[in-house]
């Protein structure tokens, strides 16, 4: 499917339609945040776009993650994160807390997970649902 630019417009309407929605971010702020994307800041490279570490103004750690201008799948990922994911609360989910568009960058921004332990995370709840399966199943 070709993503034309004129979706663009749409992109804000379908999130500012959506219920529960996660923090609009000024550009200028992440910008701020992750030293300019710069290549220090660099937490790892998805299949959507690199993602950055950053620190608010109020201290608080983020992960941003910067989704490529070229990928189409990563304009539909970023609609469906906002709209979808973002308004789901659970604790086996890495927390979206904001995003922004802004001058054609879309920006998803995650709350951040210390350095080298996403797996250990992702592990430590997978063990635990492990855990309540077999205990269901027993
Ligand atoms: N919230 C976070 N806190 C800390 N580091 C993160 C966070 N999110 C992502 N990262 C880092 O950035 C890397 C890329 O993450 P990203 O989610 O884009 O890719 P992925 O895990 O391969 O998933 P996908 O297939 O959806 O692109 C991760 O491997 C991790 O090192």
């Amino acid at each position: 499917m070709k993503f034309s630019e004129d979706i663009y417009p749409h992109i804000e309407d379908q999130i500012q339609h959506s219920s529960m929605v996660p923090k609009k971010y000024e550009l200028k702020e992440l910008i701020k945040a992750t030293g300019g994307f710069s290549d220090q800041n660099k937490l790892g490279e998805g299949g959507f776009g690199t993602v950055y570490k950053g620190i608010l103004e109020n201290n608080k750690e983020i992960a941003v993650k910067r989704i490529s201008k070229n990928s189409c799948q990563g304009k539909q990922e970023f609609i469906a994160e906002v709209t979808t994911i973002g308004s789901l609360h659970h604790k086996n989910l890495v927390k979206l807390i904001g995003w922004c568009y802004e001058r054609k960058e879309l920006l998803l921004v995650y709350e951040f997970i210390l350095n080298g332990s996403l797996d250990k995370y992702l592990f430590d709840q997978s063990s635990e649902f492990e855990v309540q399966c077999s205990k269901v199943l027993d």
